[in-house]
């Protein structure tokens, strides 16, 4: 199992060294696994001139899955963007086909009390999003920032999705749907948008091919409201680029903190690239007390995404589960009065607990 590892920027490589003790864990019992460490986003920038490196690139495609922190960071946000995610991010998504985002939105009943909402609104809360993450108005072209013909500066992007794109979305997040409650909600702003018009359209027509599954159709912003209203009400979500992207830090709340939710990014094959929902988080960096948890339910669910290894994500996501109800917390999901722990720390309590 070859493994390329990038921690990034900002709290990545602290919250990607607590993943990589897990991974090194399972290997010192018995799982064949190979770890190389590269640079990504703003490390990349400042090592080459690029935020993903020729060398970076050519080792996540030659591996067979990627662990990877998050990028970005004040230093970047500079007139020239040198970091801009088309050159980035985006870039290694599109160039590893990671056409199918999953983030699991999972209450663990131990962080009930950390949840935004009241225990009841939440409890057993279990909710599946699945984004579209190679397409939409993040990938779109034309776009940039230009001179209108009044003379005016305007910045544009376009919201495109292909049939094909969509139906491959749509048979992914069908396909998870019959192995959970069989049903599955599409968000769309088809009211407004024909881009999410057409995306409905298309949805409905995979839906043919799913008898079993009940598909249901919401527009998003009535699906932010429902989302902190009556979460349980959710299974599966199916969305595209952005509408998923804002949602689930949205649903990440609702399980106690952003840094509780992991994600798979998946192309055809299963191949697959794992990282946090969250993002680098400058104004806790280089402190030790991000929550690792996201990146390490990340690595549960690199060995059963792309390694079929459920024995040994379960005993990930059972590690984490134990830790949580002997009362380890980092800040983001410390209720008041209960003692911190450190990222390091976190990490200290999973292995214990593996
Ligand atoms: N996949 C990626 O690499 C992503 C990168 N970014 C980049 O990250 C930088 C910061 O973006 P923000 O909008 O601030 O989003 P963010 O997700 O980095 O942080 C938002 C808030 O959540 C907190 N947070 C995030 N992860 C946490 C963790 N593991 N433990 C405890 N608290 C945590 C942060 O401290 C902050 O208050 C930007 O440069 C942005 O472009 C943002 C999202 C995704
Ligand atoms: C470049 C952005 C699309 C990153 C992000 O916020 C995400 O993927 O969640
Ligand atoms: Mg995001």
């Amino acid at each position: 199992m070859k493994i390329a590892v990038l921690p990034g920027d900002g709290i990545g490589p602290e919250i990607v060294a607590q993943a990589v003790r897990v991974l090194e864990r399972l290997r010192a019992d018995g799982l064949a696994i190979e770890m190389e460490h590269a640079p990504i986003g703003g490390a990349g920038y400042d090592a080459s001139g690029d935020p993903l490196p020729d060398a970076t690139l050519a080792l996540a495609q030659a591996a067979d899955a990627v662990l990877l922190g998050a990028v970005g960071g004040p230093q970047y946000d500079t007139l020239d963007r040198p970091l801009r995610p088309e050159r980035g991010l985006l870039r290694i998504r599109k160039a590893l086909n990671l056409f199918a985002n999953l983030r699991p939105a999972l209450l663990y009943p131990e962080l009930a009390g950390a949840s935004t909402l009241k225990p009841e609104v939440v409890s057993g809360l279990d909710i599946m999003i699945v984004r579209e993450l190679t397409g939409d108005i993040y990938f779109g072209q034309p776009r940039g920032i230009h001179v209108n013909e009044q003379g005016e500066r305007e910045g544009f992007n376009t919201m495109r999705y292909s049939e094909s794109e969509i139906r491959r979305i749509g048979h992914v997040a069908f396909q998870i749907a019959q192995k959970r409650n069989k049903k599955l909600c599409s968000v769309d702003k088809a009211n407004v948008l024909e881009c999410t018009e057409f995306w409905k359209e298309i949805m409905i027509d995979v839906a043919k091919a799913y008898p079993d599954v009940e598909l249901s159709h919401m527009y998003v912003d009535n699906a932010a409201m429902q989302l902190v209203r009556a979460p349980k009400q959710f299974d599966v979500i199916v969305t595209g680029n952005i509408f998923g992207d804002i949602l689930s830090d949205e649903a990440s709340m609702l399980t106690g903190s952003i840094g509780m939710l992991p994600s798979a990014s998946l192309d055809q094959a299963n191949k697959g690239l794992y990282e946090p929902c969250h993002g680098s988080a400058p104004d806790i960096a280089g402190r030790n007390i991000a929550n690792p948890l996201a990146t390490i339910l990340s690595v549960a669910m690199m060995l059963r995404y792309t390694f079929g290894l459920e024995d040994a994500a379960l005993r990930v996501e059972h590690a984490v589960k134990r830790v949580l109800a002997q009362g380890y917390r980092t800040a983001d999901i410390a209720e008041a009065g209960m003692e911190k722990v450190s990222t390091s720390g976190m990490g200290d309590a999973v292995l214990a607990a593996m």
